[in-house]
């Protein structure tokens, strides 16, 4: 067996998609087999939409926002179980959080792109997740979001935007939503689209990102689909050669 050199810097594989695509957990999967971290950006919005839920800060008000990002601190794993927290300076010590369920909850997500619509916050988020990816110390981190293959990380060998149909996003988050119908799922994922699609585009591949549209694979497939992209990337061309 031939020596592998060792990596200074983690190979990125940057994936962006719209709700319900399969970002997140076709994500989680691939780099779990590839021996990658994974590091889903959509958390981070979401802890911070918590955050200013929880301490009254108005997520409209971006200053506010912003303030509150000098005063907390974002945990997340790369690897294992998600966990996610949140380390909060009260002027006096410490406030910890471990918020890894309740950002799922339909209220934040009802509420999230009020947060991720400020560009500054933006700005300082991605920030903080080109550090996590710089200093994770792994072989290679899959990051995924909706800006990833454009904003965060334009030149990864690997970037992938990951779609399905409406219907089929919408039946895949009804089966995470229990007694939620086909109609109200719709509606809700069409809604946030539609207003995220407002600040960063992702629901269009942007030159040289390989589109896996996953209507009709099943879980399986999709994830096979993103380890093919990244052998195929890894073995031979820059992927801006490579578009499907
Ligand atoms: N190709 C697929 N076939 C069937 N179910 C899928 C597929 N991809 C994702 N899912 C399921 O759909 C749901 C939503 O996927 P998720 O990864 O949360 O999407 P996203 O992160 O894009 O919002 C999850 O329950 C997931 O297991
Ligand atoms: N890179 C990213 C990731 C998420 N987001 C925001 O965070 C929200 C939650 O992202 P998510 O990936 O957890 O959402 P789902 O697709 O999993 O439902 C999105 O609706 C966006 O408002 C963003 O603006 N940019």
């Amino acid at each position: 067996m031939g020596a592998t050199p060792l990596a200074t810097e983690p190979i990125l594989v940057a994936i962006d998609g719209p709700a319900g695509s399969g970002k997140s957990s076709v994500s989680r999967a691939a780099a779990e087999q590839m021996g990658f971290g994974i590091l889903d950006t959509g958390a981070a919005y979401r802890a911070l939409a918590w955050l200013s839920l929880h301490t009254e800060t108005d997520l409209e008000d971006e200053a506010a926002v912003l303030a509150l990002m000098d005063a907390w601190s974002y945990r997340t794993t790369l690897q294992g179980e998600q966990l996610i927290g949140i380390v909060l300076a009260d002027g006096e010590g410490y406030d910890t959080f471990d918020v890894t369920s309740e950002i799922r909850e339909p209220e934040i997500s009802g509420q999230v792109s009020r947060v991720s619509k400020h560009p500054q916050v933006r700005e300082r988020l991605n920030a903080m997740f080109r550090e996590i990816v710089a200093t994770s110390g792994l072989p290679g981190v899959v990051i995924e979001g909706r800006d990833i293959t454009t904003v965060v990380a334009p030149d990864a060998p690997v970037r992938i935007l990951m779609t399905a149909s409406p219907e089929v996003r919408a039946t895949r988050r009804q089966g995470e939503l229990p007694g939620a119908t086909h109609e109200q799922v719709l509606a809700d994922i069409t809604a946030r689209d539609a207003k995220d699609a407002a600040v960063v585009d992702f629901l269009n591949p942007a030159p040289g990102v390989t589109l896996i549209d996953t209507s009709d694979m099943n879980f399986g497939q999709s994830i096979q689909a993103v380890i093919d992209t990244v052998e195929e990337a890894r073995g031979a061309r820059p992927s801006n050669e490579k578009e499907r």
